[in-house]
């Protein structure tokens, strides 16, 4: 996107309106436009770090997924973690995509016409993972609707789903039509125990059958984020899922400023952990980059860091119980999703606006040769906390 006129003015006004940070889609974006290239190569060195010693590569996308993402408007990004090669065993690649979007039509539409409108989004943006051959797939935090917990009005309960339900449905055929392990955010009505709603993660195997699910573990209450008035705080532990792909679990948005989650999803084995997030500038914009990234490193593993995008206006005014006037909505998603490795490397972010497709390739975390930066941390802390863990560890 080009940069607006030097006003400051209008351009506050502008990037306000599409949440670009000054006209720009991305802080890199930002970066590299005005920086000279020299200049932006320390600073990128600095703020994403080096993967063997090197800057990430990127790797080449099909000429389908790239039209795709021209025609849909969706930002479209890949890279490569890399590893010493072993000499024993072959390195095992996990292609992994994240998809950041919009809602798709406003809220006042009809329930039914609002989640069409998110699928018929959708469609498109995981096709380009698929024909990118992504192995495995993260939605964002309740994909399938506004994120109206501010709300807190009754009648968006009706967009919860059985894990088995219509958004399933919907992702199971995209599972097996390319082999692709999927993990769906979703609302979940449990019909089998009084119609209690979670915020899950349903996990879809490759060849669409349902792997199992993981109820989010912290329900933030922090202003607007009240969102205990819609679910419950989740009552699966930390389960860690066997996928055809590797091992992976979900540490679901608030979860992430947790730090015994993340450790927790590592002392059970996980290789990959996704956090799916909703989340806004105002509130936890200084944070995003750091958190996951951290984790990555903390725990040995890859993390996957997506969050939606847009500012989503509801038809009634709401206040927060925060002391601050009544508003309409919650503040912009800024999307910025991003991949973090053990080795305190990290790729660029998706645009802070457009929707995007973030592709990846990981490599086995456990594997000797890849660069974790503290990997005798972790033994300490599978021996040490581990045992004294372990039996508060749902395992899958
Ligand atoms: N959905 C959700 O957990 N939001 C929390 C926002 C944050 O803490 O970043």
């Amino acid at each position: 996107m080009e940069k607006i006129e030097e006003n400051g003015s209008t351009e506050e006004k502008q990037s306000l309106k599409e949440g670009s940070i000054c006209g720009y889609n991305s802080l890199q974006h930002l970066l590299s436009e005005n920086l000279k290239p020299q200049l932006y190569q320390e600073v990128s060195r600095l703020l994403l770090g080096l993967n063997c010693g090197k800057t990430l590569e990127t790797i080449a996308v099909p000429e389908s997924a790239k039209s795709l993402s021209s025609k849909h408007g969706f930002d479209l990004q890949a890279f490569k973690f890399s590893a010493d090669k072993e000499v024993l065993r072959e390195p095992r690649v996990v292609r992994v995509g994240l998809i950041q979007n919009s809602i798709a039509l406003p809220t006042t539409a009809p329930f039914s016409d609002q989640k069409k409108a998110i699928f018929e989004k959708l469609g498109p943006i995981i096709d380009a993972a698929g024909a990118s051959g992504v192995n495995i797939l993260c939605l964002q935090e309740a994909w399938m609707m506004p994120f109206a917990f501010c709300t807190r009005e009754k009648s968006w309960c009706e967009l919860a789903e059985p894990v088995n339900g219509e958004s399933t449905k919907f992702l199971q055929e995209f599972a097996c039509k390319y082999n692709m392990v999927i993990v769906s955010p979703i609302l979940e009505r449990d019909i089998n125990h009084g119609e209690t709603l979670w915020n899950t993660a349903v996990i879809i195997g490759n060849n669409g059958n349902i792997i199992g699910k993981h109820r989010k573990n912290h329900i933030p209450r922090v202003g607007d984020f009240n969102e205990s008035t819609y679910y419950m705080e989740g009552n699966t532990g930390h389960p860690v899922f066997e996928t055809a792909y590797g091992k992976i679990a979900v540490n679901i948005c608030y979860g992430r400023h947790h730090p015994l989650n993340w450790l927790a999803f590592g002392l059970n084995g996980a290789e990959i952990v996704f956090n799916p997030s909703a989340t806004v500038g105002e509130l936890s914009e200084p944070l995003w980059p750091i958190e996951a990234r951290n984790a990555a490193i903390a725990n040995s593993y890859f993390v996957g860091s997506i969050n939606r995008v847009g500012t989503e206006i509801f038809p009634n005014p709401f206040t927060s119980g925060d002391g601050k006037p009544q508003h309409s909505d919650f503040g912009h998603f800024y999307g910025s999703s991003y991949f973090s490795a053990p080795d305190a490397s990290c790729t660029p972010s998706l645009s802070r606006y457009k929707d995007g497709l973030m592709i990846s390739d990981t490599l086995n975390p456990k594997s000797s040769l890849i660069p974790c930066y503290i990997r005798s941390l972790l033994k300490f802390q599978e021996r040490e906390v581990g045992r004294s863990m372990r039996g508060f560890i749902v395992q899958c």
